[in-house]
C-alpha cells in the first residue's frame, strides 16, 4: 500500500516537471513568435529564419563569405536588414555618425566577449565604457604619432630582410604566395617593434613558433562564438576548471617568456615592451596590463596589416595605370634626392598618390568583414528613421564593405579601386567619405595602431616598387578570400628585379 503511493506520488512529480517544461518551451517559441511578428522591429525585413534565430547567422558566418551575404542582403532589403532577432544591419550614411560618432557612445556588444577571457577583458573586447577609457588612456600615448619614430628603425630592418627575400624569389623566377610572405613580414615587424626582435617568420620561410597558426584558431572561435557569445563564459569556465589548452595559450607562452626575459634591472630596448615595462614600474599599469596590451599587439596587429599590404599589391596588379602611376611617382622622387635609401615615414606621408592607393586598398578591400556591433543605449534610439527601443537591447552596426561600396558616397565605380577619387575630390565630398571609411573602425573605438600600420604600410610599398615589378602567376583569375573576422585573401604571384636596380 505504502509503495503504491509512493509511485503515485513519482508520477505527479514527474508530470508536473514537464507540465512545467512544456510551459516553459511554449511560452518561449509564444514570446520569440510574438517578437518576430509584432514586436518594436517586426517591419525590419531579412532571412526569414533570421525572425527566430541567430542560427542563420551562424550558417552564413561558417560559409566564409559575410561580407558579400552583408552587402547583398542590403540590396535585396534596403538600408536596414535583419540578421538575428535583434541585430541589424545598416548602410544608410546617416548612420555611422550615430552609432560610432555620436554624443552618447554606443557600448560595443556581447559580441566582442569571445574575442577575450570573459572575467578579464583586453582593450578590444571591453564592453565597458568607462573601463575601456581608463585602460586606453594608460597606453595610448605608446600608439601616437610622436613616439612612431622609434618604430622606424625596426620597420627599416624588416623592409630590407624582405626585399632581400624577394630578390631571391625573383633569381629562381618561383611565384611566391603574396599574402603569405605579407603575414611573415607584417608579424615580424610587429615583433621587431614589440620586443625588439623578429619572430623569425621571413628568416626561416615558415609560421615560427606558430604564432599565426594560433591567431588563426583563435579567430575562428571567436568569430563563430561571437554571434553566441553567452556560451564563451561556459566554455572558458569548463576549459579552466579541466585545465584545457585553447590555442592562445601558444601566444600567451610566448608573451610570458619574453617578459621574463626583460623583467631584470638590466633590461635594454626602446621597444614597446620596455616602454610598458618603465610605465609598471611606475605604477601606471599591472603585469597583466603588460600581457594583454603585447598580445593586442599580435593578434590585432599583424594579420590586419598583412591583408591591407596584400590588397595593395593585388589591386596594383590589376589595375596596371595605377601601377605605373605609383611607379613613376616614386621613380621621380628619387631622381630628384627627396626619396632616401630607407624611405623615411615623414616622406611616404608626402607621398599624396602612395597615400591614396593605400587608402583606396583598405577601401575595397578592408581587412575586417564583420560589422562593427554596438548595443543600442537604454532610451532607445532612431536610425535611418527605424526606432530601435533601449529595453529590447538591440544591436545595430555597420559593416566595413558595405559603407565603403556605397554609391551615394563614393560613387557609381564604388566597387572599382580608383585611388584619384581621393585626390580629386572637394573638400565636402572628402569629409563625408572619410568618415565612411571604417577600416579601422570609428570613434572612442577606433583602432589603436592605425599609426603603426600605416608607417608599415607607408614605408615598404615605396621600396617593393623602387625595386620590384611584380607579375600575378598564369593560374590567377580573382583572388580568394575567406572571412572569419578578417577577410584573408589568397593569389601568388611572380616578382622581377627592375632594370638598373
Ligand atoms: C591595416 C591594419 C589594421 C586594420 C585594418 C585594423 C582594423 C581595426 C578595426 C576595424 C578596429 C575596430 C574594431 C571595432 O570597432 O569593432 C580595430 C581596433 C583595434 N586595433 Fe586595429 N587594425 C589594424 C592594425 C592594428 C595594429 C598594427 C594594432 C596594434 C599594434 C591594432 C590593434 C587594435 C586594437 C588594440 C584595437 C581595439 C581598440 C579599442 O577598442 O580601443 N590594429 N582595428
Amino acid at each position: 500500500m505504502n509503495d503504491e503511493r509512493i509511485v503515485l506520488t513519482q508520477d505527479k512529480g514527474q508530470s508536473y516537471t514537464a507540465q512545467l517544461l512544456y510551459l516553459i518551451v511554449a511560452g518561449y517559441i509564444a514570446h520569440t513568435v510574438y517578437y518576430a511578428y509584432w514586436g518594436p522591429t517586426a517591419r525590419i525585413q531579412g532571412p526569414w529564419l533570421a525572425r527566430f534565430t541567430r542560427l542563420w547567422e551562424l550558417l552564413k558566418v561558417s560559409k566564409g563569405h559575410f561580407e558579400q551575404v552583408n552587402i547583398d542582403l542590403h540590396k535585396k532589403y534596403g538600408p536596414i536588414v535583419r540578421i538575428s532577432p535583434n541585430t541589424f544591419s545598416i548602410s544608410d550614411p546617416s548612420a555611422i555618425k550615430q552609432i560610432y560618432l555620436g554624443r552618447t557612445t554606443l557600448m560595443k556588444s556581447k559580441f566582442y566577449e569571445p574575442f577575450g577571457d570573459p572575467l578579464d577583458p583586453n582593450l578590444f573586447s571591453e564592453t565597458d565604457i568607462k573601463k575601456h577609457a581608463q585602460s586606453r588612456k594608460a597606453v595610448a600615448h605608446l600608439y601616437s604619432m610622436s613616439f612612431l619614430v622609434t618604430y622606424e628603425g625596426s620597420a627599416d630592418r624588416c623592409n630590407v630582410q624582405l626585399c632581400a627575400k624577394l630578390r631571391d624569389f625573383a633569381r629562381h623566377r618561383t611565384a611566391f604566395d603574396v599574402p603569405t610572405w605579407m603575414q611573415f613580414y607584417a608579424h615580424d615587424v610587429i615583433g621587431e617593434i614589440t620586443f625588439g626582435e623578429p619572430f623569425g617568420m621571413m628568416a626561416k620561410g615558415q609560421d615560427e613558433h606558430g604564432i599565426a597558426d594560433s591567431i588563426d584558431e583563435t579567430i575562428a572561435y571567436a568569430s563563430r562564438m561571437a554571434v553566441i557569445p553567452e556560451l564563451h563564459r561556459w566554455v572558458s569556465w569548463f576549459g579552466r576548471v579541466a585545465h584545457l589548452k585553447t590555442p592562445f595559450h601558444n601566444i600567451q607562452k610566448y608573451i610570458l617568456e619574453q617578459i621574463d626575459s626583460r623583467s631584470g634591472s638590466d633590461s635594454v630596448g626602446i621597444d614597446f615592451l620596455k616602454k610598458l615595462l618603465t610605465l609598471r614600474e611606475d605604477d601606471k599599469i599591472t603585469q597583466l596590463d603588460i600581457e594583454k596590451t603585447v598580445g593586442n599587439n599580435i593578434m590585432a596587429g599583424a594579420d590586419t596589416t598583412a591583408i591591407s599590404l596584400s590588397a595593395v599589391i593585388y589591386s596594383l596588379l590589376k589595375n596596371p595605370g595605377t601601377e605605373t602611376k605609383l611607379r613613376e611617382d616614386i621613380d621621380t622622387l628619387a631622381a630628384a634626392g627627396k626619396l632616401s635609401n630607407p624611405v623615411t615615414f615623414e616622406q611616404a606621408r608626402h607621398m599624396p598618390y602612395l597615400q591614396a592607393c593605400i587608402k583606396e586598398a583598405l577601401r575595397v578591400h578592408p581587412a575586417v568583414g564583420r560589422p562593427l556591433l554596438r548595443v543600442v543605449s537604454p532610451e532607445g534610439l532612431t536610425i535611418a528613421g527605424q526606432y530601435f527601443p533601449g529595453r529590447f537591447q538591440g544591436n545595430s552596426r555597420y559593416q566595413c564593405l558595405v559603407a565603403h561600396y556605397n554609391e551615394d558616397i563614393f560613387g557609381r565605380d564604388a566597387t572599382t579601386f580608383r585611388p584619384e577619387r581621393w585626390l580629386e575630390s572637394d573638400k565636402e565630398k572628402l569629409s563625408v567619405m572619410e568618415q565612411s571609411l571604417l577600416a579601422f573602425g570609428a570613434g572612442v573605438r577606433t583602432c589603436i595602431g592605425k599609426n603603426l600600420s600605416m608607417l608599415e604600410m607607408s614605408k615598404v610599398i615605396p621600396e617593393l616598387y623602387r625595386q620590384f615589378e611584380f607579375e600575378l602567376s598564369e593560374s590567377e583569375g580573382a583572388w580568394m578570400t575567406w572571412n572569419n573576422w578578417f577577410v584573408k585573401p589568397a593569389f601568388e604571384c611572380y616578382v622581377r628585379l627592375r632594370e638598373g636596380v
